[in-house]
């Protein structure tokens, strides 16, 4: 099986360049319809996924982004490794606005979004300690350094609600976490890929440091949009290197992310809900 690159563009990166046989398509999932139409087509001989997280026009608020149905799409449209791109407030000094943050961990503050494609009569537990796919973590490391930007390999994302910023103590205590990063997205993406047996990695573009910062006013959009629109340039020609870094055919991931449903289901075969089954047969077939 060839490599299909997904790309998931966050705040500010609605399109990527120079994809031949270039194809917005429409894809139905039994968790709705994702974010918006699916870009498709080749660069450089590797086939290509873009889908904008918020939808074009930015229609989608973190809480609403249909993230399973985003990631059951990309999964039945062929794609192996998938690239989200977020845009992040910083809550270390040395993580500056501008920089590029390949994320390594997470923390998940999120309680308003569906986080999983289980559930009665299909229950199933993937490991998650380490959510990212560190090849394809590399290889983004290595299309960022080509850009010329600041790239810093491994951050803690803290997945907050919003759409709201965070208040000063709330900023203070991520701090107080040693958390790197903070962003409304991250998650559930990052555990529906793993669910879907996705390589996943995520590039995190620095646009504020949040409220914390004493030498910096308190985020709002007009910063954020300000340095995102600055960095989505960058942003896609990172997406441009993919191709040539992740060249060849798909082979076993070594971190094992292809096989994160090898013993995760509970549910004993006798009690699967066949509803269940038929509907996540599509992305989860190699063990259903
Ligand atoms: C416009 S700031 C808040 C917004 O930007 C980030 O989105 P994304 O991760 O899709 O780039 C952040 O998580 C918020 O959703
Ligand atoms: N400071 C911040 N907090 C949450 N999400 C963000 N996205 C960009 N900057 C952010």
């Amino acid at each position: 099986m060839d490599k299909m690159i997904g790309v998931i563009g966050g705040s500010g990166v609605y399109e990527i360049d120079g994809l031949e046989q270039a194809e917005w398509t429409e894809v139905e999932t039994p968790f709705g319809a994702p974010s918006d139409q699916i870009l498709t087509g080749v660069l450089n001989g590797t086939r290509m996924a873009f889908l904008p997280r918020h939808g074009r026009g930015h229609v989608h608020t973190p809480s609403t982004v249909p993230y399973r149905a985003n990631i059951f799409a990309m999964k039945v449209l062929g794609v192996t490794d998938l690239v989200a791109v977020s845009a992040v407030g910083s809550l270390k000094e040395a993580y500056a606005p501008g920089d590029f943050v390949i994320i390594d961990q997470y923390i998940d503050r999120t309680f308003a979004r569906e986080k999983t494609f289980f559930g009665p009569g299909l229950v199933g537990h993937v490991p998650f300690a380490h959510p990212i796919c560190p090849v394809l973590a590399e290889a983004c490391a290595q299309a960022a350094r080509m850009t010329g930007v600041t790239v810093h390999q491994g951050g803690t994302y803290v997945a907050m609600e919003g759409p709201q910023f965070s208040t000063l103590a709330e900023s203070r205590l991520y701090r107080s976490w040693g958390a790197d990063v903070i962003g409304m997205t991250g998650m559930p993406e990052a555990k529906l890929a793993r669910e879907a047996e996705l390589c996943y990695a995520c590039v995190a573009m620095v646009t504020d440091y949040d409220c914390w910062h004493p030498g910096h006013d308190a985020v709002d959009v007009a910063q954020v949009v300000a340095v995102a629109v600055k960095n989505a340039g960058k942003a896609r020609s990172l997406v441009a290197s993919l191709p040539e870094l992740l060249a060849g055919p798909k082979t076993d991931c070594t971190a094992g992310c292809g096989h994160a449903l090898d013993s995760a289901i509970m549910t004993a075969p006798a009690k699967y809900d066949a509803e269940m089954v038929a509907k996540l047969k599509p992305i989860m077939g190699r063990v259903l």
